[in-house]
């Protein structure tokens, strides 16, 4: 369903994805695992056409989203970060815009958005603002909304961050019975270990911009002789911090970029 192939992506001099390659079978939940800075957003902007690749190929369904680009998004779904619903529309108006926008057919419209909103339980909310809704049911939209037009994949980037234990849980349990239902692909990247070790059939883990282990949560505790995947995650990345490194490498480079002009 995903096929990656030596996929790079340089930001100036600066290499973000450093030639990385994966497969992720149909129906398959691929968590996409590493320290801050890894590359992984960056990896799931370029397989969602928000990025060119530098170079490499990507297969999506069959197609190659640099190329087939309005076809390719036909046929994913994908819930960022950064929240992206309309507060002053309704839960049901946010829906119908989505299914308006992605040609999903009026009758099959309204019953996939009663069957999505009864599934992530907000059905009785489905005429309130979006403004009145707690964080948690604001990602339940989203990811509802990110299933209407029946994608073959769905991409969740840290779709559970700064939700309480309870959301994240009922989060990952309404995913995972559309996953099996649906026969819907998922690629998602998180920080949350317990939940990779819980919805993924596979994880890659990424550092400094490369793959440096993909399998099971099992092969990836045997591979590094430890009983838990944070243990294994921490085994393979090793426990220094990123993010500031990162950062100061970035104010490096901006620094360096002001001095040139
Ligand atoms: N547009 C850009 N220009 C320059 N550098 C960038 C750009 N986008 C990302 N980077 C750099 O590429 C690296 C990878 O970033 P990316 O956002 O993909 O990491 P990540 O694994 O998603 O991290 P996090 O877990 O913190 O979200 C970082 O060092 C980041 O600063």
């Amino acid at each position: 369903m995903i096929r990656v192939q030596n996929l790079v992506k340089t930001f100036g001099d600066f290499t973000a994805v450093k030639d990385i390659s994966f497969d992720v079978g149909q129906g398959e939940i691929f968590a996409f695992l590493g320290p801050n800075g890894a590359g992984k957003t960056t990896t799931i902007k370029m397989l969602t056409t928000l990025l060119r690749p530098t170079s490499g190929t990507i297969e999506l369904d069959g197609l190659d989203p640099t190329i087939k680009t309005k076809e390719a998004r036909q046929r994913f779904g994908i819930v960022f970060q950064d929240p992206s619903l309309d507060a002053e529309q309704t839960a049901y108006e946010n829906m119908d815009l989505h299914g308006v926008l992605y040609h999903v057919p009026r009758k099959l419209r309204a019953e996939r958005i009663e069957r999505l909103l009864k599934t992530f339980e907000l059905w009785e909310r489905k005429d309130s603002y979006v403004k009145t809704f707690s964080g948690g049911m604001k990602r339940r939209l989203e990811i509802a909304r990110g299933f209407l037009h029946t994608p073959a994949i769905l991409f969740l980037d840290e779709p559970t961050l700064g939700l309480d234990p309870q959301s994240r849980n009922q989060l990952w349990t309404h995913v995972k019975a559309l996953n099996e239902s649906e026969k819907t692909t998922v690629f998602l990247t998180t920080h949350y270990m317990d939940e990779a070790d819980r919805v993924a059939h596979r994880i890659a883990i990424m550092d400094h911009g490369s793959i440096i282990a993909v399998g099971t949560s099992t092969e990836l505790k045997q591979q590094t002789n430890t009983d838990s995947l944070e243990a294994a995650f921490l085994a393979l990345t090793g426990s220094s911090l990123r993010d500031e490194s990162a950062n100061s490498t970035d104010r490096l480079r901006q620094m360096a970029k002001m001095w040139k002009r």
